[in-house]
């Protein structure tokens, strides 16, 4: 079964950013009036910059927001290619000061991802899912989270039956290891985003929808959530 796919095309990368930070900030608001809190997953890497400064400044209450990531590299939050330093330095001001942030990366266990896992699916586990939101990225090898192909644990990541919260990735495109949440949890979310730019990656996409193998294919392959597709080139 093949998820639904629903596809939000835009002029240019500031109108899509801009777009996607209302839209994320609707759905958070949605879920504080229904539930009296809210959370979302976000993605690392470049991508998400200009939405993250945009949604930043969407009035909503922010207080009762608490944000985490999809995955991480196993780095500290000092170094710039942090995910969480990432957040810190573009999404977590203005309006969004007031919002909590779960980091995956675990300071006590440095120099060992696998001896981190327990704690940090734990503290995922305890924010009570469905995610409200969860944003999903895409790289130019057809990963998505940290789901690299070739990764060493790649198929348990992508185990639609597993029952691990995270789980360690090593691979040769991911340069650090590092900590992703399991196919599961992504796709335990109210609603789901892939935020991609450029031609080659809309490709890319086309691809993977037409069968070819790559790991951004499982978010496609489900019927559990549809996939909101926000594109611009
Ligand atoms: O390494 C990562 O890469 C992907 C895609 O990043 P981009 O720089 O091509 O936008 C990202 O979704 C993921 O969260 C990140 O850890």
């Amino acid at each position: 079964m093949n998820a639904k796919l629903v596809r939000h095309e835009f002029a240019d990368k500031p109108t899509l950013a801009d777009k996607l930070a209302r839209d994320v900030a609707s759905k958070l608001d949605d879920a504080i009036a229904a539930r009296g809190k809210a959370t979302l997953a976000v993605s690392g890497g470049s991508t998400p910059k200009m939405m993250f400064a945009l949604l930043a400044e969407q009035e909503i209450d922010w207080s009762k927001v608490t944000i985490t990531l999809v995955d991480e590299r196993w780095v500290d939050t000092d170094s710039d290619r942090s995910n969480a330093r990432l957040v810190g330095e573009h999404l977590l001001h203005h309006e969004a000061h007031t919002a909590a942030f779960l980091p995956l990366f675990d300071r006590a266990h440095k120099d060992d991802v696998d001896a981190a896992l327990a704690d940090v699916g734990a503290r995922i586990d305890a924010l009570g899912l469905p995610f409200d939101a969860l944003i999903l990225g895409m790289g130019p090898d057809g990963h998505t989270a940290s789901f690299f192909p070739g990764g060493d644990n790649l198929a348990a990541a992508l185990d639609p039956n597993g029952k691990a919260t995270v789980i360690s990735m090593r691979a040769g495109g991911a340069g650090e290891p590092r900590i992703t949440l399991t196919l599961p949890k992504v796709l335990d979310t109210r609603t789901l985003y892939l935020h991609i730019e450029g031609q080659d990656k809309k490709d890319l996409l086309a691809q993977a929808e037409a069968g070819a193998d790559f790991p951004i294919a499982a978010v496609l392959k489900q019927s559990k959530v549809p996939v909101e597709v926000y594109w611009a080139p």
